[in-house]
């Protein structure tokens, strides 16, 4: 069995009394995509914001590698190594998308360091590997306003792994994109995967099936199910929730 990248125990965290995520356990292991779905307003979107730092938990606690999250902030979980993706893209439209994936690079100080510091070669290397990886080779040169939605998605994944995390969170990483690009998106997160550890929360079942390694179904902040996508697919419970609707 993989060790253990992210342990999730007993953590809540309630919003004037209404507990949106409910003494939910949650384990990630090391090269797992691991697939939230449920409901709207089952607590997904709200547990990635505790992992991350975005929000603060009620009680509970959050560790990964060994690292206790529920004390640190938002930077300082980005450092240790948890990159978070949120639903709209959120790139540098007029720069370039060889400048995004440059000024993402935790070596960079700041966004005129990057645009007029002498280039580093394994720098420039790195953004070349991972411009390949995320379909824009030849894209490089273009301001990333220019892209694609699809395109923004694919640079947004690419800015985050410029950061090297070691855990990746993706919110809904497909909306948005035609059928053709969904599939290149499962086969550049498996490959991203490798090595790492992936949370994505994602609707589309299509897409879940190609990707997860292991799915938890959310309902009401707590866990209704968890395994592969065919055990929680044939689960009675989920599909009264959930897949039946
Ligand atoms: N900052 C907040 N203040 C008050 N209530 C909140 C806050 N953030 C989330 N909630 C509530 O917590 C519940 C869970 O929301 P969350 O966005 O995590 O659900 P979700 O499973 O991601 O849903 P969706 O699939 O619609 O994105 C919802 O009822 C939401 O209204």
């Amino acid at each position: 069995m993989s060790a253990m990248i992210l342990s999730v125990e007993d953590l809540t965290v309630s919003f004037d009394g209404f507990k949106a995520v409910d003494s939910l356990n949650f384990y990630v292991e090391e090269n797992q995509v691991h697939v939230v779905i449920g409901p709207n307003g089952a607590g997904k979107t709200t547990l990635l914001d505790m992992i991350c730092g975005k929000t603060r938990p009620s009680a509970g606690s959050i560790r990964f590698k060994d690292l206790q999250l529920a004390n640190m902030i938002e930077y300082q979980i980005t450092r240790a190594g948890v990159g978070r993706k949120f639903q709209n893209p959120s790139v540098y439209e007029d720069l370039t998308v060889r400048e995004n994936l440059d000024i993402s690079s935790p070596d960079k100080r700041g966004i005129f360091n990057c645009l007029f510091a002498r280039k580093d070669k394994a720098l420039q290397a790195e953004i070349e590997h991972i411009a390949e990886m995320i379909f824009l080779h030849d894209q490089l040169g273009r301001k990333a306003g220019l892209l694609s939605h699809g395109q923004k998605q694919w640079l947004e994944i690419g800015m985050l792994l410029m950061q090297r995390p070691e855990l990746l969170l993706l919110d809904e990483p497909v909306a948005g994109m035609s059928a053709g690009e969904r599939e290149k998106t499962a086969g550049l997160l498996k490959q991203i995967a490798k090595g790492r550890a992936m949370v994505i929360i994602e609707h589309d079942m299509e897409f879940v099936k190609s990707v997860a390694d292991k799915v938890t179904v959310l309902h009401q902040g707590k866990t209704l199910a968890y395994g592969s996508m065919d055990q929680v697919q044939n689960d009675p419970r989920v599909i009264d929730v959930y897949l039946g609707h």
